[in-house]
């Protein structure tokens, strides 16, 4: 599957959540919001901040799992606002983790409260550079997308 066709599996996959939850009203800032808490949540499996404790990360498909839950707020807040992106922004940056994922933080309020296509494009770059430092491939992300967008729907149709 190309990267731009999850573009599509997110409208399907929220049209429905929207259908199934009686949705009718402008939810972008819900999602924007429902982004910066996933950012969190895969910051904290990572653990990379935890300075204080000597337990390792989690294990990789969790930090998967977390990392694409992200992924499917973004592609709907991009498709929310009619924008979108041609190709996942492959970039090999080594980075510190905590340092970026409070750049990642600020750029996703920075959309968030002014969804422009450049700050669009940013994020996606950001994330991109997470997912190098996490050692996740396009194939990996696509992988795990596809599993939870399957789980998402499954979650909807049993009264999550
Ligand atoms: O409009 C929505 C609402 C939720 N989700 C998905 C994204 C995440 O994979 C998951 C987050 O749900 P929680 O586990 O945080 O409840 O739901 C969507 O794709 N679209």
């Amino acid at each position: 599957m190309e990267f731009k066709e999850l573009f599509e599996m997110q409208r399907q996959l929220d049209a429905f959540i929207e259908q199934t939850q009686n949705v009718n009203r402008d939810v972008f800032k819900e999602k924007g919001l429902a982004l910066m808490i996933e950012l969190a949540e895969l910051a904290n499996e990572t653990r990379c901040f935890k300075f204080w404790s000597t337990k390792g990360p989690s294990e990789r498909a969790v930090i998967l799992e977390e990392f694409v839950d992200s992924i499917h707020f973004l592609l709907s807040l991009g498709n929310e606002k009619g924008l979108t992106l041609e190709s996942w922004p492959e970039i090999k940056m080594q980075e510190d983790l905590t340092d970026w994922f409070l750049r990642t933080q600020e750029a996703i309020l920075t959309f968030i409260q002014h969804p422009t296509e450049n700050d669009y494009r940013e994020v996606w770059q950001y994330y991109g550079v997470l997912a190098y430092n996490l050692d996740f491939t396009l194939d990996d992300v696509i992988g795990a997308y596809i599993e939870k967008n399957e789980k998402n729907y499954e979650r909807q149709r049993t009264g999550y």
